[in-house]
């Protein structure tokens, strides 16, 4: 099939390539001329295992040419089907801020006006519920003087890949969910996603209207941020009476109804998707007239993380002129992306102390320059501990597990640690966030 995707960002990128790799032509239609030239360079314009292998076979020079990317949305015209991949951040009282997606969704309506058969739209962002219906068909109506049911059909596909791990996550999903709220647009939506489904080895495949697809997503996301919020929380009450929450962790883990993913405890969840997401369903939520004491309690909990953790360095030294080291920046190892890692508050909470810090992420440096432009950052984390007078680790990278020799440069050997990733040696003073 044809498909186009609006948005060349993690979501979008990762599903284009990954499409064309299952043998659909794929156009990307993003407004950033930058990563427009770098899809069709044949390179891949964020940083994601395996992607670029997918990008180079596909697109660009010597790629198979199912795979090519544009600024204009002409060329949705030759596509089948296009999946919206459009960001949706929130505003500041936390709910879900939907300008780009109305954007989005107004420009290609408009576009569509030109084309005589039907098309499929797939919003594939993050929307909380009843967007779709509510808001989203409303505009491509009246944008593209078409119909829902005759000329246009519109879906719902909430996505489930972590950033890190997006090819594989996307190539092999625990699910499929498909949200139509008519007979064509779901046969479109699976005939879409067959390939992918024969791929993975038959996952399951939910079928269900749009605004439940769409709940299906926070519902994920919430539960998940929240079930770190719950090890979080038992794993501070571990640290108050010195057990190791990790194991803890590996033993409630095994217990079929709790599982073992997920229970890793410390400095708490950042990212692109748990912090605005949640808040985007409390304040979903909030608007129908119900307050979610749980989701709140997750966003509680994951906040006081990072001023627990100053406060373990704070009982050992007192940092205002001492140099500390930040290792780790992404908010989670594999990735470069920095949108509210952890890093963030922990970083403002030292400055606020007057500490000197020293930064080192092995890809993330580039983004964090944008949030803290005059900081010193480290070629290394070597380069970073030598003469520190502590070391908080931030981002659980593995690299940080392997270092040893490296903590005799240090001033003062002290280490806290946020993510349950250095091994003490003898002459260091460490101390777990939750163990
Ligand atoms: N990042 C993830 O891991 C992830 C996973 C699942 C779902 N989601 C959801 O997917 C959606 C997209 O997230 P993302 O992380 O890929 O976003 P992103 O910020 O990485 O990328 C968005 C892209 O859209 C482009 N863009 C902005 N306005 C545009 C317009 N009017 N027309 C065309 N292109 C435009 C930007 O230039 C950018 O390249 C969000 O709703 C997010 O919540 C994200
Ligand atoms: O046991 C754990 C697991 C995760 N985290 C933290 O939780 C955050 C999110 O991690 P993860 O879920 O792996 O990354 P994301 O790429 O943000 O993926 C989440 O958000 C995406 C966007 O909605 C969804 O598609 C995914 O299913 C969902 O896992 C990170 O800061 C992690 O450090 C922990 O602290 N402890």
């Amino acid at each position: 099939m044809h498909l186009s995707v609006i948005g060349s960002g993690y979501v979008g990128t990762t599903i284009a390539a990954c499409f064309a790799d299952l043998g659909h032509d794929v156009v990307n239609v993003d407004i950033d001329e930058e990563v427009v030239t770098t899809l069709n360079g044949g390179n891949a314009p964020i940083h994601e295992e395996g992607l670029p292998e997918l990008v180079s076979r596909h697109a660009g020079p010597d790629g198979t040419g199912r795979l090519r990317a544009t600024t204009d949305y002409e060329a949705v015209l030759d596509t089948d089907a296009t999946f919206l991949c459009l960001p949706t951040p929130q505003n500041d009282d936390g709910s879900i801020d939907l300008s780009i997606m109305e954007a989005g969704a107004e420009t290609l309506g408009e576009t569509l006006t030109e084309k005589e058969e039907f098309h499929t739209v797939i919003v594939k962002s993050t929307v909380v519920p009843r967007t779709t219906v509510d808001t989203l068909t409303p505009i491509l109506e009246d944008a593209s003087r078409k119909t829902v049911g005759e000329g246009l059909g519109i879906g719902m596909n909430p996505e489930f890949l972590r950033e890190g791990t997006a090819v594989a996550d996307f190539l092999n999903p625990d699910k499929v969910v498909l949200g139509a709220d008519d007979e064509r647009t779901r046969d479109v939506m699976s005939d879409v996603f067959a390939p992918l489904v024969e791929h993975a080895d038959d996952p399951p495949v939910v079928e269900t209207d749009t605004k439940t697809a769409e709940m299906v997503k926070y519902a994920n996301n919430g539960f998940l941020a929240a079930k770190v919020s719950l090890i979080n929380d038992i794993g501070n009450i571990c640290k108050e009476f010195g057990i190791d929450a990790y194991e803890v962790a590996d033993a409630i883990g095994l217990d079929d109804r709790i599982g073992a993913k997920f229970l890793r405890s410390g400095l708490g969840w950042g990212g692109s998707c748990f912090p605005k997401d949640t808040n985007a369903i409390i304040a979903a939520a909030e608007s129908e007239g119900y307050e979610p004491p749980m989701l709140n309690a997750a966003v509680e909990v994951n906040d006081r993380q990072p001023e627990r953790f100053l406060n373990l360095l704070d009982e050992h030294l007192d940092v205002a002129g001492q140099r500390v080291a930040v290792l780790g920046l992404a908010f989670k190892p594999g990735t470069d992306d920095v949108r509210n890692s952890r890093a963030i508050p922990v970083i403002n909470g030292l400055q606020s102390r007057n500490a000197d810090i020293v930064a080192y992420d092995p890809v993330a440096v580039e983004n964090m320059r944008e949030y803290f432009p005059n900081l010193e950052y480290a070629a290394t984390a070597g380069d970073a501990i030598q003469d520190a007078d502590a070391a908080l680790v931030v981002t659980d990278w593995d690299e940080f597990q392997a270092l040893d020799d490296e903590f005799d440069a240090m001033a003062r050997q002290l280490v806290i640690d946020g993510r349950h990733c250095i091994t003490p040696r003898d002459g260091m003073t460490y101390e777990g966030l939750t163990w």
